[in-house]
Parts: C-alpha cells; structure tokens; sequence
C-alpha cells in the first residue's frame, strides 16, 4: 500500500519501527485468532479513550489547516471518528456487557496517555505538517495491516475487526489521508520535499507516533 508518495518516505525512513508496529504479536495474534479475548477488550476499552483524543487532534489540524479543501478533509475525519468509528467500539463492546460511559470513564493506561498525547502536542508545538506527520502512522498502518490481514485469511474471531480496516471505505480513507498529505507537503516544502531542512523533523515525528503505536499494541498484550 503506498497511499500517496509522502507516506512511503516517511515509512522507509521509520525503519525497524515500521515493521515492529505493523507485524506486532498483537497484530499477528488478530490474523491467526489466537489473541486473548481479554487482551482485545482491553485494547477496545482504550482504544475508544484514543479516539477521542484523536479527535481531538484531527479538531486541532483545522485550526492549523492553511486551505478550505485542508479545513474540509480534517473536519470530516472528525465526524468519521466521533460517529463511525467509536459507534463500533461501542458496539463491540455492549456485545461484552461493556457501557458506553464505562468507556469514557476508562482510565487511561501510560501508553495511551504518552501516545495521544505526544501528537496533540505535535500539533501544538508545531505546524500542520508536524501535526499530519505524528497522526500517519496510525490513520495509514491501520490500512496496511488490514489489507495484509485480509489477504492472508485465516479462520479468526477477528474478522470484523480486519473487514473493517481492510474494507473499501477505510481503504478509500486511506488514499484521501495520502493524498491530503501529499498536497500539504507539496504546498509547504515544495517539489523537493526530502530536501527541505524540515523534512528530517517530519521523518523523526512519524517515526516516534509508529513507535508508540507498537507500545499501544504492546499495552494490549500485558495490561
Ligand atoms: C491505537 C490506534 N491506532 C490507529 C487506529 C486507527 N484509527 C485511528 S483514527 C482513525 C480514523 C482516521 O483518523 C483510524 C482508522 C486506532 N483505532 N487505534
């Protein structure tokens, strides 16, 4: 999955990070069916706290945004986030017995707190791009560990959850955020992206969110 010419740069020069966060045992866990069913609550519980931190930050990118077509693709990933992909949390997890204000009253586990966090920071601290590279990993790992999971099917309990991230329209989401991304870049660094003197603070944020996606997955497995 390449999803823009962007990403695949910032991937490369993630290096091993990449691969611990997108062939993680959580992640290889969720393809054969063999994750712990309570290391996946645990992980949904805190993924839905994620989210809404995660919307927060995809609020934040609007008001850093230079551009209404900027202005316009962050604003929908807010709603995306706030009505579709927290309703499946919710969803998933009421099938436990688990409420939606038990969620939102989850205590957030170190992970989550550094992870969210250190983007919405990002945000804060810097500018549009800053911001756009410390939310890639996650918006586009998703993808690529979908679309991998997918191809390789195994009888999984998991299923719905790889359907989803594997599925048309996050893949489309995908290519949006890429293209979203590229434009940015091009708009603010110009044609020679790698060559800008900010490009190596850019690689080095992508590279801190892919790793403290690895650390999330890791929170999953041990508690
Ligand atoms: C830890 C963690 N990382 C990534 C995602 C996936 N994700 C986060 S936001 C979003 C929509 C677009 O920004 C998607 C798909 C997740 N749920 N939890």
């Amino acid at each position: 999955m390449s999803y823009g010419a962007t990403f695949p740069l910032w991937r490369e020069a993630a290096g091993d990070a990449w691969r611990d966060y997108t062939r993680h045992a959580f992640v290889e866990g969720l393809r054969d069916g063999t994750l712990p069913r309570g290391a996946f609550l645990r992980y949904l519980v805190q993924d839905y706290v994620f989210l809404v931190h995660f919307s927060r930050a995809w609020a934040l990118a609007v008001t850093k945004a230079e551009t209404l077509d900027e202005m316009r693709a962050c604003a929908a990933t807010v709603h995306a986030l706030l009505d579709d992909e927290m309703r499946l949390h919710v969803r998933t997890c009421a099938a436990e017995g688990i409420a939606e204000a038990d969620l939102f009253a989850a205590r957030e586990a170190p992970q989550n707190i550094a992870y969210t966090r250190y983007v919405l920071d990002a945000g804060h601290s810097g500018d549009f791009l800053d911001l756009l590279a410390a939310l890639a990993p996650c918006v586009l790992g998703y993808g690529e560990i979908g679309a991998r999971l997918a191809a390789d099917s195994h009888d999984t309990p998991y299923a719905d959850w790889i359907a989803t991230y594997a599925g048309e329209d996050y893949q489309h989401t995908c290519r949006e955020v890429g293209a979203l991304i590229d434009a940015a870049v091009e708009r603010r660094l110009g044609p020679e992206r790698a060559g800008s003197p900010r490009w190596p603070r850019l690689c080095a944020r992508f590279e801190t969110a892919t790793r403290l996606e690895a650390d999330f997955w890791g929170m999953g497995l041990t508690g």
